[in-house]
């Protein structure tokens, strides 16, 4: 059997397709012990994410507005060409508002890339609605899989095919689900220069052991570790999240007046989520006529009790 044939049967046992809440085709991946992912086709928007035990890992606003073209509020909404306010689009660019396809013959990833039989393949070409904004031809592939541990995980490769070389910024916008806003904690940020949103972007440096929050946080940790946690202690468990050709974080929670200004979320639930995004921010990537810039990001569960020592281990290269 071909390289080709085999990602279809895999795709076809592992999948089921339903709708999302505007009839768009949604993709369902289960893994054999049980976990799931759904990725909607409006967005390549990843809108839930279960462990075996069927528990919601990511995020996802009772006051959602689910109506096209607009993202949803929460899951893992794509942010490109542009991160936030940072050029002429609109905020957080515009794929996340596209349909997208299913890629029936993508490019063969690296084995490590692809160790999953779980995964499906997207695909988002250039049209001319979006080259009056933005005037360049690309070609946008993401792979969503769910590894046999349940781990989550997004490739994401952008081809130029234009003539010219462009620039892009981009973020996997990751809505994380946690327990108390209050009582959790990031690592692997400690240390580190930042761009503070609410502050004309300008530099500061990041003085915590670990970044806690107690009132709005809206910024850009530049050149990140690729291994950073997210620490739940009420529920016992630490999200990990690795990352390849991401160098910065965006780290986002709108705090209590914001989320009143905001209609699709609701005034309490910025205690219940956390946005941690593998990013390209400070230095946008170019890329010249031809080129293929590759960003991977994937997110574990582990015990918290085991964190902490992994992290270090895994850091330092021993893990
Ligand atoms: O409301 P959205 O377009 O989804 O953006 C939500 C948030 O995303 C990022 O984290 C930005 O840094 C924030 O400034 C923005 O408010």
């Amino acid at each position: 059997m071909g390289h080709h044939s085999a990602s279809v049967w895999d795709f076809r046992v592992a999948t089921e397709i339903t709708k999302d809440w505007n009839g768009i085709d949604q993709i369902v991946l289960r893994n054999p012990q049980g976990a799931s992912a759904r990725v909607s086709l409006h967005g390549a928007q990843v809108t839930s994410w279960r462990n075996e035990q069927g528990q919601e890992l990511l995020f996802t606003s009772s006051k959602a507005l689910f109506k096209a073209p607009k993202a949803m509020r929460g899951g893992i909404p794509i942010c490109f060409p542009q991160f936030g306010n940072c050029g002429s689009l609109d905020l957080h660019g515009f794929v996340r508002n596209r349909m997208w396809a299913i890629d029936d013959n993508p490019p063969p990833l690296p084995a490590n890339h692809s160790g999953s039989k779980t995964f499906v393949d997207l695909i988002l070409k250039s049209s001319d609605e979006n080259m009056k904004c933005w005037p360049h031809s690309f070609e946008f592939r993401l792979r969503v899989s769910l590894a046999t541990d349940g781990d989550l995980c997004l490739t994401s490769r952008v081809r130029n095919i234009n003539g010219k070389s462009f620039s892009f910024s981009f973020a996997y916008h990751t809505y994380l689900l946690v327990s108390d806003i209050s009582e959790i904690r990031i690592e692997g940020l400690e240390t580190l220069d930042y761009l503070d949103n609410l502050s004309h972007k300008e530099r500061f440096t990041e003085q915590g052991d670990a970044i806690t929050f107690e009132s709005e946080v809206d910024r850009v940790y530049l050149s990140a570790p690729n291994i950073i946690a997210v620490l739940d202690h009420e529920r016992k468990r630490t999200f990990l999240i690795r990352k390849e050709g991401l160098p910065d974080v965006a780290v986002w929670n709108p705090w209590e007046k914001k989320s009143k200004a905001m209609t699709d979320f609701g005034d309490d639930e910025y205690k219940h989520m956390v946005c941690v995004d593998g990013a390209v921010i400070e230095k946008p990537v170019n890329l010249k006529a031809g080129e293929e810039w590759t960003g991977k990001m994937q997110i574990s569960i582990v015990p918290s009790s085991f964190c902490s020592e992994r992290l270090g281990l895994e850091r330092s290269g021993l893990f």
